[in-house]
């Protein structure tokens, strides 16, 4: 909720100042080259430390018939405004060493002028001063609320140049460049809110007043200028201005600027007649010049310039984000039952709605065997008349927290009274690069389980990055443990990314074994591009939906590993196939669970029909180390895979394979196997290997864990930077 207001204040800050925001920042960025263009002029001068303000002074003024004012820019350049014996008045660049002339100071160039106009006021003289002024300040609220965004969802200040979790383009440079710049871009605004107040006189008004005793000073003596003692000890690196006085008056004084004070010296004693320290107002408008303009310091100015440029990218892509969020689709909710007559309750916590379209999936699928079932958001929670079982699928955000649509549910939970006892199962929606995986779920599946009306009927599940696949594995067990095959429905999205059908001849079927799963070879009829971890997809005869399959590439041919189930339509229909039959199917290109070959090492765990995949990126191995780990009932099971085994051994296409059978010997899972070789999965890790998971979700949740707890006891990395170094390649159903 907290972080909704930063964000929509972050997001409505932007969009009203949009178009002011856009040419400031342009004109800013142009101007940010000013500064810079003029340190390349060669006349800074070195040591100004050394050189004492009388020194400088006597010179000129033997040099020239009338000095009028000495200036030290923060570039350390020394400018002189002097009239010569002609009587010409110049303001030149001078050499304080020996008094010789470095160039004129010329008038500023015409374009920068039009720029600085064009920054101040965008030529609407004090209406579009006001306008600059006021979007300053909103830009200045914009770094600020962004900056309070980046720091939570980096979860705190010491994280802010942690690793970034974002992925998408536009969120993640973002990020990248807001953690740079946003604090220059808060000084940038501050600076120009103060510059603008001030224009405005809203900033208190300040002005130095000296005073001294008139007539004191008509009677004096003359002393040498180089004794003056107000000058000797002043060096011009300490002075920014210095007015020569106009006339012989005794009261026309040297008015000496210093860096936080003013004095005035007597021109013919050198007497220290009035000294002043500029008020605070005054040195925080000096300093918002120099950090607006970056004047005098050519990093600070091509700091400006980058910050000022980055505005622009922060406008595109914040624009980019929150179009994308906008397109997105409302979730869809209409299920056949209203909630108290529906016999399946499905609640769902999603942030941004991708959530809902899982639930909407699996509610229609229960909706073909005439379920009646009510869909609605976890905050509508309330007691349901009819309700036998209740699926949450909920996302996580921030810090473990509730999405939008379930932040008012565990509250509820406590108030409402359930009517009668139901089942309930929970799945967690989440990302594992967040240190918190799936915790809401968590947090949720342990209150339902503390509570007497409540009959968890499967441990929680995981789905990691809105995995299909995992989803539909999810589906599967949820659907054999309640005796309802669950077919989840295609919606829009997959029917217009549907791929073109391309017929394959059957080349071989094996026997079933005792684990009823076999392997299906394949030859597509005509040229198709396929690599092993692609997906094919087969939709039997009187069936709505397609089944998909991990391919194999063996011998350029497509070898399957397929588990016949119960009701498995498809599984059943392509067990009955004989060699020579031609079929029907499409190619599904799945790149994320390709073999990575720059990798130097590939760890490749699997369980079942999961081995399929990995069978083929075996045999077109060229130099990879690949170590294959594989758990199955018993070594029975194993059988079907065994001439590949062996063939990868004997040709040292996989350097170790170990096996784990839960159904006799030791009787352990292939996680356990990962256990004993701790050390060794450290080490490949630490060093670049990639771990490639293929199986069931079970299989795929048990090895996450266990991969979690080695990493955490042994290294500093993390299963979200495995993630984010593309270290973790997973395909599990
Ligand atoms: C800003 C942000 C914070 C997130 N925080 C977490 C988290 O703490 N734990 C987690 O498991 N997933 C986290 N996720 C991932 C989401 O839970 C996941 O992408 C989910 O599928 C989104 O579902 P939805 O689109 O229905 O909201 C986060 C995502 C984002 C964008």
């Amino acid at each position: 909720m907290i972080r909704s207001i930063w964000r929509y204040s972050h997001l409505i800050l932007a969009v009203s100042s949009s178009i002011f925001l856009l040419l400031a920042a342009v004109t800013g960025t142009i101007l940010a080259v000013e500064p810079v263009s003029n340190a390349t002029k060669d006349y800074s001068i070195e040591g100004l430390n050394e050189i004492s303000i009388t020194q400088t002074i006597s010179g000129l003024k033997s040099k020239y018939m009338e000095v009028l004012e000495l200036e030290i820019t923060p570039s350390n350049y020394v400018v002189a405004s002097i009239l010569t014996e002609d009587f010409e008045s110049k303001t030149i660049y001078i050499d304080p060493n020996d008094l010789s002339e470095l160039g004129t100071v010329e008038d500023r160039a015409t374009f920068f002028n039009f720029m600085t106009n064009f920054h101040r006021s965008l030529f609407l003289k004090s209406t579009g001063r006001i306008f600059v002024g006021i979007v300053s300040f909103l830009l200045c609220l914009i770094a600020i609320t962004g900056l309070i965004l980046l720091i939570k969802r980096q979860g705190g200040w010491l994280k802010l140049f942690g690793k970034i979790k974002e992925r998408n383009f536009e969120q993640r440079y973002h990020v990248i460049l807001g953690r740079w710049f946003l604090m220059p871009i808060i000084i940038i605004s501050a600076t120009g809110v103060f510059l603008s107040a001030e224009k405005f006189e809203l900033t208190p008004s300040y002005s130095i007043q000296h005073t001294w005793k008139e007539n004191n000073y008509d009677e004096f003596e003359a002393a040498e200028l180089s004794d003056f003692p107000g000058l000797k000890k002043i060096h011009l690196n300490e002075v920014r201005k210095i007015v020569f006085p106009f006339s012989e008056d005794p009261e026309d004084f040297y008015q000496i600027q210093l860096a936080n004070r003013e004095i005035l010296i007597h021109q013919f004693t050198g007497e220290i007649v009035s000294e002043q320290k500029y008020p605070f107002v005054q040195l925080a408008s000096m300093l918002s010049m120099q950090l607006h303009t970056g004047e005098g310091n050519p990093i600070w100015a091509i700091i400006l310039f980058i910050s000022s440029g980055s505005i622009l990218f922060f406008m595109y892509s914040g624009f980019a984000m929150t179009l994308k969020s906008l397109v997105k689709k409302k979730p869809k909710l209409t299920t056949t039952a209203d909630k108290d007559e529906a016999e399946y309750i499905i609640l769902v916590g999603s942030e941004t709605g991708k959530t809902f379209d899982f639930a909407y999936r699996f509610s229609k699928s229960l909706e073909s065997h005439d379920k009646l079932v009510h869909l609605s958001s976890l905050n509508e929670y309330s007691t349901y008349n009819n309700a036998k079982h209740i699926i949450i699928f909920t996302a996580t955000y921030g810090d473990g927290d509730a999405p939008a649509s379930a932040t008012k549910f565990l509250k509820k939970f406590k108030q409402v009274e359930p009517k009668n006892p139901v089942d309930c199962t929970v799945v967690g929606f989440g990302s594992m690069l967040y240190p918190n995986y799936c915790s809401y779920a968590e947090d949720i599946q342990k209150e339902l389980k503390a509570h007497s009306s409540f009959k968890s009927i499967m441990e929680l599940t995981k789905i990691n990055e809105q995995s299909f696949e995992q989803f539909r594995g999810w589906a599967n067990n949820w659907g054999a443990k309640n005796n309802i095959p669950v077919h989840l429905v295609l919606l829009d999205s997959d029917i217009i990314s549907r791929k073109r059908t391309v017929k394959f001849k059957v080349l071989d079927i094996s026997e079933v074994n005792i684990d009823n799963t076999f392997l299906l070879k394949l030859k597509p009829h005509k040229h198709t591009k396929f690599k092993s971890g692609d997906l094919i997809g087969f939709t039997p005869p009187n069936a709505r939906r397609e089944r998909l399959y991990s391919i194999a590439k063996i011998d350029g041919s497509i070898l399957l590993s397929i588990k016949k189930h119960e009701f498995g339509k498809c599984s059943n229909y392509l067990g009955l196939l004989k060699k020579g039959q031609i079929i029907d199917g499409t190619i599904e290109k799945n790149t994320k669970f390709h073999f990575p070959s720059k990798a130097p090492t590939v760890i490749m765990i699997s369980n079942g029909t999961g081995i399929a995949p990995f069978l083929g990126m075996i045999q077109n191995n060229k130099n990879t180390s690949i170590h294959l780990f594989w758990g199955g009932r018993s070594a029975q099971s194993f059988n079907i895979y065994n001439s590949y085994a062996k063939d990868a051994l004997t040709k040292k296409k996989i350097e170790s394979f170990e096996n784990a059978f839960s159904r006799e010997g030791e009787q352990i899972y292939v996680q356990d196997l990962l256990l004993k070789n701790r050390e060794f999965l450290v080490n490949a890790i630490e060093n670049g290997a990639v771990i490639m998971i293929c199986g069931s979700i079970n299989m795929q949740n048990g090895v996450i864990k266990v991969i979690d707890n080695i990493l955490e006891e042994t290294s500093n990395l993390t299963l979200g930077d495995l993630d984010l170094n593309k270290q973790l390649k997973i395909d599990c159903y």
